[in-house]
């Protein structure tokens, strides 16, 4: 498994520093659960990143970390040099659910967190951008169409749409289109990578799929358990862009393979 997956400490220098964690743990004082514990991790400049873990292995924990929307009971965390300390406007957020409002068109949709943090005339000057980003996601010409008339596909390309048009550093994806079919799933992952890599996003996946996490990812950072903590950091040396193709392969399956038996047997499904 050497040339395909290996322990790496992730190179800082090479690379431009985009979000870093240090040591970050977390206990929630209700239950004295430790969800996190020395949770190491560096994002940098138009990388992928993903993290797999077996449920409850403190992924949503992370995320809700790294979005700052709760705070670590230790550590660091460092977005653009700068610490988290809440949400931010440079953090971009993407669920499973595109979460549109049904009354507001695409267009408006899109360019809703620019109207609720700068107004509506910063809303109507960011509808050209807001059309070039329909154009990059392929859903030119739906500009005037209401959610409803959008398939899932669709609408989660909107909602990455919405996530961009803030410009953030970092785009957090929080299973993205884990709610759609799985021919629509694996088509909508290649064309993530298409839109990240044409602006050179950093993103970070939490994904339940190994093969997700290896087709999309330059790291796959894996979790275990009780407490949550990052049991390995793999390099996935396949090059890039990645196309479906590529699963089919022995190295591919191999690097499947070695980060399934890192997973925590019994926990993971
Ligand atoms: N708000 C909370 N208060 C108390 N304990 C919590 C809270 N949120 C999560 N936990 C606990 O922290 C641990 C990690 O949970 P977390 O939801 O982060 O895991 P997860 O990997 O995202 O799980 P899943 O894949 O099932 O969503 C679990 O033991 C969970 O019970």
């Amino acid at each position: 498994m050497q040339a395909a997956a290996t322990l790496i400490e992730p190179t800082e220098s090479r690379s431009e520093l985009v979000y870093q964690l240090r040591n970050v743990g977390k206990t929630y004082a209700r239950n004295a659960i430790t969800a996190l514990e020395g949770v190491n991790l560096t994002l940098t400049r138009g990388s992928f990143s993903a993290v797999i873990g077996s449920s409850g292995c403190g992924k949503s924990t992370l995320l809700k970390i790294m979005s700052g929307l709760i705070p670590p009971s230790m550590g660091r965390v460092v977005l653009q040099d700068r610490p988290v300390t809440g949400p931010r406007r440079d953090i971009g957020m993407m669920f499973q659910q595109a979460t549109l409002f049904p009354w507001r068109t695409t267009l408006q949709n899109i360019v809703l967190p620019i109207e609720i943090r700068d107004g509506r005339a910063a809303a109507k000057a960011a509808q050209e951008p807001a059309r070039e980003l329909l154009e990059l996601v392929g859903l030119k010409g739906f500009e005037n169409s209401y959610p409803g008339d959008l398939s899932g596909g669709m609408a989660q390309r909107a909602s990455i749409c919405r996530m961009l048009i803030t410009e953030p550093a970092v785009l957090l994806l929080d299973e993205p289109f884990s709610a759609l079919d799985e021919l629509t799933r694996d088509f909508m992952n290649m064309e993530l990578q298409r839109i990240c890599m044409s602006r050179n996003a950093t993103a970070f996946l939490v994904t339940h799929s190994i093969q997700e996490a290896v087709i999309l990812s330059d790291v796959v950072y894996v979790m275990k358990p009780r407490p949550g903590r990052i049991a390995e950091v793999v390099e996935i040396d396949l090059p890039r862009p990645r196309t479906l193709d590529m699963m089919t392969t022995p190295k591919f399956g191999e690097i499947v393979e070695h980060i399934r038996s890192r997973l925590d047997k019994e926990a993971f499904i």
